[in-house]
């Protein structure tokens, strides 16, 4: 086959996603994207701006295999008392994916972190 890449998947996602700094601006982007969608501005009410960027910023940096350490509560905790449906879940990832577009990063990149949120799901719901 063609392994020839000399990185692990893990730190090129990183990469791809423009370090910590580039997951903190798509955050942040995100955030705005939130604030304009009636689907779900009215579960982010109310909110401590600073620690959600900061906390979903380390999470993502992590997940890509950046070198962050998530600081935040359990993903089952933080949501389970929200009820959130399948039409907000589908709705934050709609606005994940245009701050991601926004940044410049690429498909394939796109759905790589997509990949690796999808195992939250449940716990997002509370299933
Ligand atoms: C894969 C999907 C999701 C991920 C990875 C995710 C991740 C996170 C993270 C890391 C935090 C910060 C936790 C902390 O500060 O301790 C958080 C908080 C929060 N999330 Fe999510 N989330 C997801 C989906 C959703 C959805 C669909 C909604 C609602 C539409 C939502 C609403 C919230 C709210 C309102 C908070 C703030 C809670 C608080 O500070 O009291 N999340 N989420």
């Amino acid at each position: 086959g063609c392994q020839s890449a000399p990185e692990t998947p893990e730190a090129s996602l990183y990469q791809q996603l423009g370090k910590r700094a580039g997951i903190a601006q798509i955050v942040e982007d995100l955030l705005f994207l939130i604030v304009d969608d009636e689907r779900i501005n009215q579960q982010f009410k109310g909110v401590d701006v600073a620690s959600f960027h900061r906390n979903l910023t380390d999470q993502l940096c992590q997940l890509s295999g950046g070198p962050c350490t998530y600081s935040g509560r359990g993903m089952r905790e933080v949501h389970a008392d929200m009820a959130i449906t399948d039409t907000q879940f589908n709705a934050l990832t709609e606005n994940l994916i245009l701050a991601m577009e926004e940044n410049g990063v690429g498909t394939g990149a796109q759905n790589r972190l997509l990949k690796r949120l999808i195992p939250l799901y449940p716990d997002v719901r509370n299933l």
